[in-house]
């Protein structure tokens, strides 16, 4: 399959000599739902107005539709929505006025029924003849989605889609994404939530120092989440592991006082019970077993961390 969206080396060096993006190279396929996942200032943000073309690359290039997004920038931009970060500073412009507007800016005629469709699939159509200023800040960023929708995008790019809303926005955001998905839409989202990614992504990256340091099938970081570990804590000192558990791969903890076992909590079989016989019939005796799951929180700790 061709990407929808192909970058390639991309650079991005600011002026005031802060290197925010190292050699990024990715595909997107139409119809996924791409998380990019990563600290504050990983690049994230410059990552997406880059490849939107708001931002110059100092290298590197981004292919849109098979459209270069630099020489052919309207070709490729009239492909992509894009939902900011920033809440929309007008004041005193009505919802539906301003969601017009946006369509107006790519040069197409007004499509009043699509207006009333994106409004009422946004649960603004009540609000329509609402000032900016009227509205809270989830009913702002509702209007956000409504104004990328409007020229209707093949991808949609969300910066933080829910930074800073509450619970019950941040399910309505993940319904409207899913719905979206659901009618084709390439969606490309960025957010600092874990559980956001689980979510909805099919396929996740991480970004840590203007690096891509992972691109992976969600399922596949899922079966990473399943890892769990059983702690065995020893009644006796252990100096080595005996030859009857070598096969388990468990590993001594410090002063020999503990075991750790890591399984597939979502295999079929743990090995446990085996485990335990196997413990039992070499003679080592244990005070306390526990176990520990390792999140994705974790996981992606551990790979920030390591970058
Ligand atoms: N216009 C600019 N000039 C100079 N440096 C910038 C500029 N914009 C961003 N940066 C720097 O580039 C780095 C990446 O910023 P970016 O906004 O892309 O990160 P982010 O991953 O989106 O972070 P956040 O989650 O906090 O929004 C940061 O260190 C930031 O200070």
């Amino acid at each position: 399959m061709t990407p929808i969206i192909s970058i390639r080396d991309l650079e991005k060096t600011y002026s005031g000599g802060f290197q925010a993006l190292k050699s990024v190279s990715l595909d997107i396929n139409a119809g996924e739902v791409f998380a990019l996942l990563g600290p504050n200032g990983a690049g994230k943000t410059t990552l997406i107005s880059t490849i939107c073309g708001l931002v110059q690359p100092s290298s590197g290039q981004v292919f849109i539709g098979g459209h270069d997004n630099q020489t052919s920038y309207r070709q490729a931009r009239r492909l992509v929505g894009l939902v900011p970060q920033e809440m929309p500073t007008v004041q005193f412009e009505g919802v539906r006025d301003l969601v017009r507007l946006s369509r107006g800016l790519f040069g197409l005629a007004p499509d009043e029924k699509l207006l009333e469709e994106i409004l009422k699939d946004l649960s603004l159509w009540d609000k329509r003849d609402a000032a900016m200023k009227e509205l809270s800040g989830g009913m702002k960023r509702r209007v956000l989605v409504a104004k990328a929708l409007i020229h209707q995008p093949k991808i949609l790019f969300l910066d933080e889609p829910t930074a800073g809303v509450d619970v019950e926005l941040r399910r309505d955001m993940w319904r409207i994404v899913s719905r979206l998905r659901d009618k084709g839409v390439t969606i490309i989202l960025t957010t600092h939530y874990i559980e956001e990614a689980e979510e909805m992504a099919d396929r996740v990256g991480v970004i840590n120092n203007g690096e891509l340091i992972l691109v992976e099938e969600k399922a596949a970081l899922m079966s990473k989440l399943g890892r769990k570990e059983l702690m065995i804590e020893l009644s006796d000192t252990l100096p080595e592991i005996p030859e009857s558990l070598k096969g388990y791969g468990l590993e001594l903890g410090a002063e020999g006082r503990s075991l750790r076992y890591t399984y597939d909590a979502q295999g079929e079989r743990t090995g446990i019970t085996g485990l335990l016989n196997a413990l039992a019939e070499a003679g080592l005796r244990f005070d306390d077993i526990h176990t520990k799951q390792s999140s994705l929180e974790e996981i992606f700790v551990d790979l920030v961390r390591a970058n």
